[in-house]
C-alpha cells in the first residue's frame, strides 16, 4: 500500500496521511483532492520525512480522491513554503494557499464564449452603437474585452451582440499567451549600463547570484534589467519582476512591450477571476514567460525560472502586514537561493539591510553612478518654515509659491509630495473642542472632501461629516487641523486658478487602469501640478517635470520608529528623483521646521554616504537590524481585558536566553485597531540567535482562548 503525506489548504489542519488507491499516480508536489470527513479538501502531496504528523495506522487511512490535471507544485516551491513557513511561524497551508490561489485555475480546460463583428451591420444603428462597433476594429473578445477596447459600457456591446453585430465564437478559456521577443527592441545602451547588463546576463543560468542594482534616480536600471530578462528568454527560462504597487504594473507594462514585443504576464489583487485562472495556469505549465506582480506573485509555481527582479527593492509595502507577515525581498533572495538562480534587488536608495550584505560579502552590487543621457540630478534646497513660513492658514511657503509660478509660466510640470491622503488628518470642534475619533480604531477620522466622508485610515470606517458636533451640539463647528493632499490642492487652486492639478493617491488610483489614465494625462501635458502621496514617489518617468515642493519633510520623522530616518531620506530621495529626468534640470524645495537634521541636511547637502554610515553606526551599536533581531508579539481580543491577561501571562513565560530580551507588554500604540484592543511584547535577540525556535517553543507553552488571537511578527517594519 502507498501512504503519502498531504498538506491541505486548511490552515486550521495540520498535514494528514492518506492512502494512494491502485492506479492512482502521485508524487511530492501533486496537487491531489483528499477527504476530510464528509467534505473534501484541495492538498499538495509532500515528503513525509520534512513535515511531522500524528502517526495513523495504515488501516484507518482514507483513500485520495483524485488527482487534479495541473503541474506538480515544484520542487523549490516546497522548500520555499517550508522556509516561509518556518521563518515567519506561520502555518505551511497558509503559505501554500498563497501558491494556490486560484481554485478555478486548478479544474480542467475549460470554454469560454466569446464575441466576433459577424460582417452584418443591421440598419438604424444608434451613433453610439455604430462608433462603439468601429472601435471594436475587428477584433474577438469578452464583451468586457471589447467593451473596454472600444471604451464603451458593456451594456452597449450586449446591444451590439442582441442587434446581431457581433456573433458568439466558443473558444477554450486557455487561450496562448504572447511570447516576448529577446530581440524586439533591445536599447543603445551606454558604457555604465552595458556593463552592468553584461554582468547580470552572464548570471543567468549560472547558479544563485543576489545582485543589489544601485543607481541613481533615471539611471536606467529598468532597462538595465531587461537585458538579463532577455538573456532569461533566450535561455528559455522564466522571469519574475515584483513592483512594489500595482499602480505601477499599467506603466510597466507598457514599457515591457516597447522593449520586448508584447506584455507580459500580470499578476495582482485587481485581476478578474478569469484573468488570474489563465495567467495562473500559463506561469504553472511554463508557457507564460515574464511575469510582472505584486508580492503575492513570487509563490506562484514557476516551473522553469531563471531570474528574479525585486524592482523599487526598498519600499516598505514589500512587507505583508496580515496573513503570513514575510518580506518579499527578503523571501524572493531565498526563493532565488533555493532555484539556484539570480535574483536582482533594484533600486536608487538601497536600504540599509541590503547594503550591509553587499559589505559582508554575501550580495554583490552593481552600481549606475549618473542619469541617463546626461540628465543631471535635480538640485536640492530646504525650506526653512520658521524663517519662509506660509501665510496663516495656507502650506506653501512663499518660495515654493513662486517656484510654482515660474514653472506654470514655462509650461513645465510640477509634483507637491505630502505623505497624508485626504483633505485634513484631524478634524475638532471649534467650540468645544471635540475630536473626530474612529470607533473601532485608536485613529483620528480623516476628512476626504472629495468624497464628502470622514474616514479612519486603519478599518476604513466612514460617515458623513456630522452638522452638529455630537458633543456639544453647536452647528457647523467642525474645523479641519493641518493639511492633506486635497486641501493643498486647494490652496494651488486658489493660488493659480488656472493650473490644472491632479491629485494621486490610493483614493484616486487604486487600480492599474486609474493609474494609466494619469500617467496618460501627465505625458499628454493635461496635468500641471501633481499633489500626490507615497503612490507619485517612485518609477514614474515625466521628462517635463521639472519642479518637486516637499510640503512637509518632518512629517515621516514623526513617529521614529527604528527606519523612521531612513525611510524619509529614502521617500524624499526617490521624489526628488522625479524631477528633471528629460532635458531640463530639475529643482527640488524641501520644506522643513528643522533644516539641520541630519536627514534634511544630508540631503540637501548631496552627503547620502555620509547618512548612511551615521544610520548604520547607530543601528550598529543598539544592535538592530541588521545587527541584531526582531520579533514583534501582538495579543489582540475584542476585551481588553482578555488581551492583557493573556499578553501579561505571555510576558511572565518568556524564557531566559542569552543575547535575548523581552520588552512589554504594553498597550501597542495602536491600542485599538477594528474593535479589537492590541498589546505588543518586542523580542530583541542576538543574530545568530534562532529567535523563532525560541518563539515557538515559548508560545507553545502558553495558552489562550479562542477570542485572543496572538501573531508572531517576524522583522517587523510597523511599530504600531
Ligand atoms: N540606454 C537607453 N536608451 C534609451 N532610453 C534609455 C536608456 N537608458 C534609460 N533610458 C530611458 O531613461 C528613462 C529612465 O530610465 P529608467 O526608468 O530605467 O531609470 P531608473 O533607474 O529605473 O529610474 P528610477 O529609479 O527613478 O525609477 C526611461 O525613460 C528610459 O527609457
Ligand atoms: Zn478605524
Amino acid at each position: 500500500m502507498q501512504r503519502v503525506r498531504v498538506v491541505t489548504l486548511n490552515a486550521a489542519l495540520g498535514p494528514l496521511d492518506y492512502r494512494v488507491p491502485d492506479g492512482m499516480n502521485v508524487e511530492p508536489g501533486s496537487v491531489v483532492v483528499a477527504p476530510l470527513g464528509p467534505r473534501q479538501l484541495i492538498g499538495v502531496v509532500w515528503e513525509p520525512e520534512r513535515l511531522q504528523t500524528e502517526e495513523v495506522g495504515d488501516n484507518r487511512l482514507r483513500p485520495l480522491v483524485s488527482v487534479m490535471t495541473v503541474p506538480p507544485v515544484p520542487d523549490p516551491v516546497r522548500r520555499l513554503v517550508e522556509w516561509t513557513s518556518d521563518y515567519y511561524l506561520a502555518p505551511p497551508a497558509s503559505v501554500l494557499r498563497m501558491v494556490l490561489p486560484s481554485s478555478a485555475a486548478l479544474e480542467g480546460p475549460r470554454q469560454l464564449t466569446e464575441y466576433a463583428p459577424t460582417g452584418q451591420t443591421p440598419e438604424r444603428l444608434t451613433p453610439q452603437r455604430k462608433k462603439a462597433l468601429a472601435g471594436i476594429e475587428g477584433r474577438q473578445g469578452t464583451i468586457r474585452e471589447l467593451a473596454d477596447h472600444a471604451g464603451v459600457s458593456d451594456s452597449v456591446m450586449r446591444g451590439l451582440m442582441n442587434a446581431g453585430a457581433l456573433g458568439p465564437v466558443q473558444v477554450t478559456a486557455d487561450r496562448p499567451l504572447a511570447c516576448p521577443d529577446p530581440d524586439h527592441s533591445p536599447p543603445d545602451l551606454n558604457e555604465e549600463q552595458r556593463e552592468a547588463a553584461a554582468s547580470l546576463a552572464e548570471a543567468i543560468g549560472n547558479g544563485f547570484d543576489p545582485v543589489l542594482l544601485d543607481g541613481v534616480t533615471g539611471s536606467g536600471k529598468t532597462e538595465v534589467y531587461f537585458e538579463a530578462i532577455a538573456e532569461c528568454l533566450r535561455q528559455g527560462k522564466q522571469a519574475l519582476v515584483l513592483l512594489p504597487e500595482i499602480a505601477l504594473t499599467e506603466p510597466f507594462l507598457k514599457r515591457f512591450e516597447a522593449r520586448f514585443g508584447c506584455e507580459p504576464v500580470a499578476w495582482h489583487s485587481d485581476l478578474r477571476s478569469s484573468q488570474r485562472r489563465r495567467a495562473w495556469r500559463g506561469i504553472a505549465s511554463g508557457e507564460a514567460k515574464v511575469t510582472v506582480g505584486a508580492r503575492s506573485a513570487l509563490f506562484l509555481p514557476y516551473p522553469n525560472l531563471g531570474l528574479i527582479v525585486v524592482d523599487e527593492a526598498h519600499e516598505p509595502s514589500f512587507k505583508q502586514e496580515d496573513g503570513v507577515q514575510y518580506h518579499a525581498r527578503d523571501t524572493a533572495v531565498m526563493r532565488a537561493k533555493f532555484e539556484d538562480i539570480p535574483i536582482v534587488l533594484s533600486t536608487a536608495t538601497p536600504p540599509i539591510e541590503s547594503r550591509h550584505m553587499v559589505e559582508i560579502g554575501r550580495y554583490r552590487e552593481l552600481t549606475l553612478a549618473s542619469r541617463f543621457a546626461g540628465a543631471s540630478l535635480p538640485e536640492m534646497r530646504a525650506i526653512d518654515l520658521t524663517q519662509d513660513p506660509p501665510p496663516r492658514g495656507r502650506w506653501l511657503a512663499p518660495t515654493l509659491v513662486n517656484e510654482l509660478q515660474a514653472n506654470l509660466e514655462r509650461g513645465e510640470q510640477s509634483l507637491l509630495f505630502l505623505n497624508r491622503r485626504g483633505f485634513a488628518p484631524l478634524t475638532l470642534c471649534r467650540n468645544c473642542g471635540h475630536r473626530f475619533q474612529c470607533p473601532n480604531c485608536t485613529a483620528w477620522m480623516v476628512e476626504h472632501r472629495l468624497m464628502h466622508r470622514l474616514a479612519c485610515h486603519h478599518c476604513g470606517h466612514v460617515m458623513p461629516p456630522p452638522k452638529a458636533c455630537p458633543e456639544c451640539g453647536e452647528e457647523d463647528s467642525l474645523v479641519a487641523c493641518g493639511p492633506g493632499v486635497e486641501r493643498i490642492a486647494d490652496e494651488v487652486a486658489e493660488l493659480f486658478p488656472d493650473a490644472r492639478t491632479a491629485v494621486v493617491t490610493s483614493d484616486t488610483i487604486w487600480s492599474p487602469l486609474r493609474a494609466a489614465e494619469f500617467v496618460g494625462a501627465m505625458e499628454a501635458g493635461a496635468i500641471d501640478v501633481v499633489i500626490g502621496t507615497q503612490l507619485v514617489t517612485k518609477g514614474y518617468h515625466f521628462p517635463n517635470l521639472t519642479l518637486v515642493g516637499v510640503v512637509d519633510a518632518d512629517l515621516g520623522l514623526q513617529g521614529g520608529d527604528l527606519r523612521a530616518a531612513e525611510r524619509s531620506f529614502q521617500q524624499i530621495q526617490q521624489v526628488a528623483g522625479r524631477a528633471g529626468r528629460g532635458d531640463k534640470p530639475g529643482r527640488v524645495l524641501v520644506q522643513t521646521h528643522d533644516p539641520d537634521a541630519p536627514v534634511i541636511a544630508a540631503l540637501v547637502s548631496g552627503d547620502g554616504p555620509g547618512f548612511y554610515e551615521a544610520e548604520t553606526d547607530a543601528r550598529r551599536e543598539a544592535a538592530m537590524p541588521p545587527f541584531g533581531r526582531l520579533a514583534a508579539i501582538v495579543v489582540s481580543a475584542e476585551d481588553p481585558s482578555e488581551a492583557e491577561g493573556v499578553a501579561r501571562r505571555i510576558g511572565i513565560a518568556a524564557p531566559q536566553v542569552e543575547g535575548m530580551a523581552v520588552f512589554g507588554p504594553a498597550p501597542a500604540p495602536l491600542a485599538m485597531l477594528r474593535g479589537r484592543h492590541r498589546q505588543r511584547l518586542l523580542v530583541h535577540a542576538a543574530r545568530m540567535l534562532d529567535v523563532q525556535d525560541v518563539i515557538r517553543d515559548w508560545l507553545a507553552g502558553v495558552e489562550w482562548g479562542p477570542k485572543v488571537r496572538v501573531s508572531v511578527d517576524v522583522d517587523p517594519y510597523s511599530f504600531l
